[in-house]
């Protein structure tokens, strides 16, 4: 039963509430039953709910001030208002205190379950949301952030200079190269720094079949549920923004337009302040030409556009920045840093420091990690060294590929190949064919790995 996600259903009208309950049940939904606000209040104290439908017209409250309450107890519920007589004034005020959807009497199964289906989504990206501020919360404080390299001090020095202005942001960079740290970097170094950081990855937003139905459910909750809560500061970091699908780049672009996102012109007084941040890994302004991403979307987010080095063109840096990750690591394993940096001679760093990291500070990382855990240090050079240049070093700039499939096959075999002479790293392999990575993961056939072996 815990898992089985719960409808709570508030009307006084009970035919209403067994129609309502007899399609939730067909969903294989749970459903609980109220009569009144108060008895509809109880269950929220008491049981875990996802998503309610309420009435407007009840005996001991109407439907509006009752939605105030519920999400004031339960911030993460979905609520869909019903009612017998629609008027355009409470159905505005119902939507900006926060219900998803607003039906009116008599409906129908399938009103129902659309409703309901929008609801459980929008529910389940507040709970996403409210598990990744916690998460966020717990980690490092940021005091530690390495820029030991001329190029990073140089992306870090024009960071303290625009951090205090409330100017959009884009952050261009590879893969791992660190843009998340230095979105939450700019972040607490705004005037905002108290207010709440909020994380998007555009890829995963619209991931499911649900969400590419309903738009960036991810987004326009967080706007909603900021609103909700009168939060109108802070900064919104969306990452790979060039994997936001079309209809919500427009979506952005009325935000913008309409005064919802804070534009470098704006006046304090009427508008919402929130700072935005982009991430890109791709060159945006060549998916504006290609018809990709919109041109004012583009124009807005290149107000201040920042490139973030790769680890090969930093390598001064790499030795403080790789110490820095072993603190991070005996903090994390509570170990003695001493016991780690025994591990790592000169030798393991020549190694790194010469190493070309295709997956950048995110690579280093996971290889210190090894290095600390096996404590080979020999193994790991000899490993690195053979990775160094997998396309050049190997005599193989020609790849054979029987010519005995249709072109899709051969194009698929081509790119595992070269995946596999980039040691399984699927970013390297796109940069190497100099392709977008979410083509290669088409292509691949891949998308469930996505995230996972970069
Ligand atoms: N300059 C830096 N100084 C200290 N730690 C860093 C730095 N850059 C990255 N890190 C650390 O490396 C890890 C990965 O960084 P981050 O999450 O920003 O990168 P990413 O998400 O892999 O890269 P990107 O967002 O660019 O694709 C984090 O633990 C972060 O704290």
């Amino acid at each position: 039963m815990a898992d089985l996600e719960t409808v709570l259903i508030i009307d006084d009208d009970l035919n209403i509430i067994n129609l309502v309950r007899k399609f939730i049940l067909n969903e294989g939904k749970r459903a609980l039953l109220a009569s009144s606000s108060n008895e509809g209040l109880e269950y929220l104290k008491t049981d875990s709910v996802d998503v309610m439908f309420i009435d407007l017209k009840l005996p001991d409250d109407d439907g509006i001030s009752l939605l105030h309450k519920a999400l004031n107890l339960c911030p993460n519920i979905a609520s869909v208002i019903m009612t017998g007589f629609g008027t355009l004034e409470s159905a505005i005020n119902a939507m900006r205190l926060g219900a998803c959807d607003y039906i009116t009497k008599p409906f129908n199964q399938q009103q129902i379950i659309y409703s309901l289906q929008r609801a459980l989504s929008i529910s389940q990206a507040n709970k996403q949301l409210e598990q990744k501020n916690a998460c966020e919360k717990n980690e490092l404080p940021l005091e530690n952030f390495v820029a030991a390299s001329i190029s990073m001090q140089k992306v870090l020095s024009l960071i303290k200079k625009i951090s205090l202005f409330e100017v959009p942001i884009m952050l261009e960079g590879e893969v791992g190269v660190g843009k998340k740290t230095l979105a939450r970097l700019i972040h607490q170094k705004s005037q905002d720094d108290n207010e709440p950081f909020s994380h998007i990855n555009c890829s995963t937003a619209v991931s499911s079949e649900l969400n590419h139905k309903f738009g960036n459910v991810v987004l326009k909750t967080l706007i909603q549920k900021r609103s909700l809560k009168n939060i109108q500061k802070g900064t919104i970091y969306l990452e790979d923004i060039e994997q936001l699908p079309s209809i919500e780049q427009k979506q952005l672009v009325r935000m913008i337009e309409d005064g919802c996102i804070r534009t470098p012109w704006s006046t304090h007084s009427n508008n919402y302040s929130f700072r935005l941040i982009a991430s890109t890994t791709v060159e945006l302004k060549e998916e504006v030409s290609k018809g990709n991403f919109h041109r004012s979307l583009y124009d807005y987010l290149n107000f201040m556009p920042i490139k973030v080095p790769p680890l090969r063109e930093r390598r001064d840096g790499i030795k403080p920045l790789g110490i820095h990750l072993l603190e991070q690591l005996s903090y994390a394993w509570n170990r003695n840093l001493d016991e780690y940096r025994h591990r790592i001679n000169n030798d393991v760093w020549e190694s790194l420091i010469n190493y070309d990291w295709p997956g950048n500070v995110q690579e280093l990382a996971t290889m210190l990690s090894r290095i600390v855990l096996l404590g080979e240090s020999s193994v790991i050079t000899n490993e690195l060294k053979q990775l160094q240049h997998p396309i050049s070093t190997q005599n193989n700039d020609l790849i054979s590929v029987p010519l005995n499939g249709d072109l899709k096959s051969i194009e698929q075999q081509i790119i595992k190949e070269v995946v596999k002479r980039c040691g399984g790293n699927k970013a390297a392999a796109a940069r190497t064919l100099r392709m977008q990575r979410k083509t290669l993961y088409r292509i691949l056939d891949d998308r469930n790995n996505f995230r996972g072996s970069d």
